[in-house]
Parts: C-alpha cells; structure tokens; sequence
C-alpha cells in the first residue's frame, strides 16, 4: 500500500491559498473543487462520500443527508465561517463528526469592512460617485446641500451584538467620538461594554435612539426577520441600518420599503438574502443602499488566517487531539 492511500481523505470545496493547501497535501489525500463555479449539491454530495474530512463554506448544509452521503468514517467538518447557523451541531455531536469554525481571526477584517459600509452610507459615497459619473456634479453645484450625508461624531450607536466582532466595531466608532455607544443582546455584557461606556438597552430603545443601528449578533431562529416593518417604524428617518452579520436577520422586503418612502435614512448590507443577491433586486436600485457581495471578513491576510485555523482543526481532529475552536 502506498503511503498516499494511508493518509486520511478530505475533500475541500474550493481551491485555497497554496500555503494551505501544501500542509493539507503533506497530511491528507486531498480532492479540491477546482471550478469557479460552486458546486451544486449533488456534486459534493458526491464528492464527500468516503472521505474522513470535509473542509466547507457556509453554503453547505450540513444535515443527515449530507452526513449519510459520508458515511460512518467522517471524523470532522471544518467550516471557513465564525456563522455556523448550516450546521446540524446536534446531529453532528450524535454522529461523533467534531465540528469547528473560525473565530477571532475574522474579526479585524470584519470590523474594518463594517466601518467602511458605516462611513459610506454617512457620507453618501455611492450617489457621489454616480452623481460624478453621471456629470451632476457640475449642474448641483448651486446646492450647498447636494448629497449632505450624516456625521459620526456626536451621534448616537447601536449595536445589536456586542460579541468579538460588535466590539471591534463599537471600538473603532468610539474613536470618531461619537456621544453614546447603546447595545443589545441576550444578556449584558459588562466585561466588553464597560470599558467603552457601551449602555445596554432593549431593542425598541435601541432602535428609537440610534442614528447608526450596526447588526453584529449571530443568526438564530429567534432572530430571523428580527428587522421588519414595525422595527423600521420604530427607528429615525435619517437612521442608517449597517449589517455585517446574516441577511436572514432583515426582512428584506421591508427595508426595501423603509429605504423608498424615507422611514429610514440609508443602509450597507455586506449580507443579504439570497445570496449572490441578484443584480435585479429592487434594493439594488436604490441611491441610498449600498451592498457588497458577502467579502466582510475577505483580506488577504484574513482568508489565509481562517484557511489555517480550518486545517489546524481538521489535523487535530484527524489524529484525535484537542481541537483549536470546537464547536461542542
Ligand atoms: O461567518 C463568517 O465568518 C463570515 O460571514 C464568512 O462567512
């Protein structure tokens, strides 16, 4: 028997960075998704049956059909995500399949992409830069008001979430010496809130006193469509809604109504439902919306740090150690 057929199997689901993939290979016979193309889930389907490790993305539903079509021997699932809401954990613990993701090392990268969606809403960065495309720039120039976007300083925060990620965020916004940071969550969080002067409040306080409402919690059942009309209602006309988090947690619908008739001010969503979101959306056509394509936690140095920690994971499962950041 060749020493490559000894090595356990693991099946990766799309091509990472070279670095990674040479400590995977030296450890594991490894089958890559090479296609820029997802695979459909018939293809991985396919693809796991056999295999003792699986590296995923967050289109994976990890449920009984999935872990059937692997089959008894799959020892662990490693998810490039900190959101793990596609994962069956129960089933998963049941089956004796260790599960991990990625937490921590996305936090950075996620809190500076937050800030970016944050500050391109305030300042109204997309229609500045169609209106100057466009050759408005000249023709508004009468206006001293033309696209007047909104301050951070002075202004009030809200976060929903005040997790790794929600601090990040509310950290880097107290630097633009904003006059309150407000949060929400299960619980207080006085051990990340206090050294920021972050006031827990409930969510209808949070919503009727923000000028900025930043969703950083993970997403659950309990807050699916958590944002909807009444929530909008609740909020400041000029309010601008930022979530870096998971699209179910907006309905979708509704802030697409809230945004046309100015019941709120603007958003940046990095998240949406469905995702891609197709270029046909009504939100895409909105000035006061700007959405980019899920890539919130997407550097360079953050894609190899969580590609990483994937494989960390899945070498400690595979020879039976403790792993980095279990999921149970
Ligand atoms: O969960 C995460 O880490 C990001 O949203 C990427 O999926």
């Amino acid at each position: 028997m060749s020493l490559s057929t000894q090595l356990p199997k693991l099946f990766v689901i799309r091509p990472i960075p070279p670095t990674v993939m040479a400590r995977l290979r030296r450890r594991c016979q490894v089958t890559v998704h090479e296609s820029d193309q997802a695979p459909t889930r018939q293809e991985y389907l396919d693809a796991v049956r056999g295999v003792d490790a699986f590296f995923i993305l967050p289109f994976v539903k990890v449920d009984k059909e999935l872990l059937d079509a692997a089959g008894p021997q799959l020892k662990v699932i490693g998810t490039f995500s900190v959101g793990v809401e596609h994962i069956d954990i129960d089933l998963c613990k049941e089956r004796g399949v260790k599960v991990a993701n990625t937490p921590g090392v996305v936090t950075t990268a996620t809190a500076e992409h937050a800030m970016s969606l944050i500050l391109a809403a305030a300042c109204r960065l997309r229609e500045g830069i169609q209106g100057v495309n466009d050759g408005l720039w000249g023709n508004k120039w009468e206006s001293g008001l033309w696209l007047a976007g909104a301050e951070i300083a002075g202004s009030v925060i809200g976060m929903v979430g005040l997790g790794r990620i929600g601090l990040a965020i509310a950290k880097r916004l107290a630097a633009f010496e904003v006059s309150k940071i407000l949060y929400t969550a299960r619980n207080p969080r006085p051990e990340s809130a206090d050294p920021i002067g972050a006031e827990y409040v409930t969510f209808n306080d949070l919503l009727e006193q923000s000028d900025f409402v930043v969703i950083a919690c993970s997403a659950n059942d309990s807050n699916k469509g958590l944002f909807n009309a009444e929530a909008f209602k609740r909020m400041k006309k000029t309010s601008i809604l930022v979530n870096i988090a998971r699209g179910t947690i907006v309905d979708q619908d509704a802030l697409y109504e809230a945004l046309k008739t100015g019941e709120i001010g603007a958003a940046g969503l990095d998240v949406t439902t469905p995702e891609p979101l197709p270029p046909s959306d009504p939100l895409l056509g909105l000035p006061n919306c700007i959405v980019t394509p899920h890539i919130a936690s997407c550097t360079v140095t953050t894609h190899t740090a969580m590609c990483d920690l994937v494989a960390d994971n899945i070498f400690a499962a595979l020879e039976g150690k403790p792993l980095k950041t279990p999921l149970y």
